[in-house]
């Protein structure tokens, strides 16, 4: 079975005369530990997918399954345990501005509730590491540049060990060396442990790594290509 299944969806925004629809019909299997990008022009509707797969948004009409579970209707307490096994990775990197490097990725530990304190400690300095930033652990976000703080972000969505990651324009604030190096790890997580990865970008220097790219335009998928 595949981890995301979509059929028929639909979408809309607003209400009354400023209804708009923003997917159409949109029918879609992601394979397991599989890259797949979704690309298109901005306000084809990339982002509203992404957010409805990852449960941070309501199906309104149409079937998703997602690991298993039918999202249309999903009680919130499901989609919650259902979110804990995805990894979320957004341009605006959301880190808490309070906590160092290493505190932040232990956040994405901590709301998962997995194991003890020495375990979680290794493991956030493993994937720190992993992106370059085994000097930067004790930094404050103030004190790091915008790409180390975007590679926390992933660290710490990593970190955790999730099944499906979600990454909306994970790339946008990074130098190309950091940026395909991001994206090679989830090449490797996908190759070694069957991660699924869905990512919205615009970034060509990327692309080269899918495995699948996926076009939208105007809410509809215009092209669907195995790379
Ligand atoms: N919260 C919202 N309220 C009203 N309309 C919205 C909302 N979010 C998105 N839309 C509309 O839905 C359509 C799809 O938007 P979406 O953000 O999914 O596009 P996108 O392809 O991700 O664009 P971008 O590349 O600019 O991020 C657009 O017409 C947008 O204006």
């Amino acid at each position: 079975m595949h981890p995301i299944q979509v059929k028929e969806l639909n979408h809309w925004f607003g209400q009354g005369e400023a209804k708009k629809q923003a997917l159409f019909d949109i029918n879609l299997d992601i394979e397991k530990g599989k890259l797949t990008i979704l690309m298109g022009p901005s306000g084809s509707g990339k982002t509203t997918l992404l957010t409805i797969m990852g449960c941070l948004r309501d199906v309104q009409q149409g079937s998703i399954q997602v690991l298993g579970n039918e999202l249309l209707g999903l009680d919130d307490w499901s989609k919650e345990n259902l979110r804990r096994k995805f990894g979320f990775i957004f341009q605006a990197h959301n880190l808490h501005e309070s906590l160092t490097a290493i505190e932040n990725v232990l956040m994405g530990l901590e709301v998962h509730g997995l194991g003890q304190k020495d375990k979680q400690n290794t493991a956030a300095k493993h994937v720190l590491s992993l992106f370059g930033l085994g000097d930067r652990m004790h930094y404050l976000p103030e004190n790091l540049s915008g790409g180390q703080k975007q590679r926390v972000a992933i660290a710490r969505a990593l970190v955790s060990n999730p099944q499906i990651i979600f990454a909306d324009e994970p790339t946008a604030a990074l130098d190309s060396t950091s940026g395909k190096n991001v994206v090679q790890t989830l090449k490797v997580l996908g190759e070694q442990r069957g991660v699924t990865t869905i990512m919205v970008t615009h970034d060509n220097r990327i692309l080269e790594y899918a495995d699948r790219i996926i076009t939208l335009e105007d809410g509809r998928i215009i092209s669907d290509k195995l790379v």
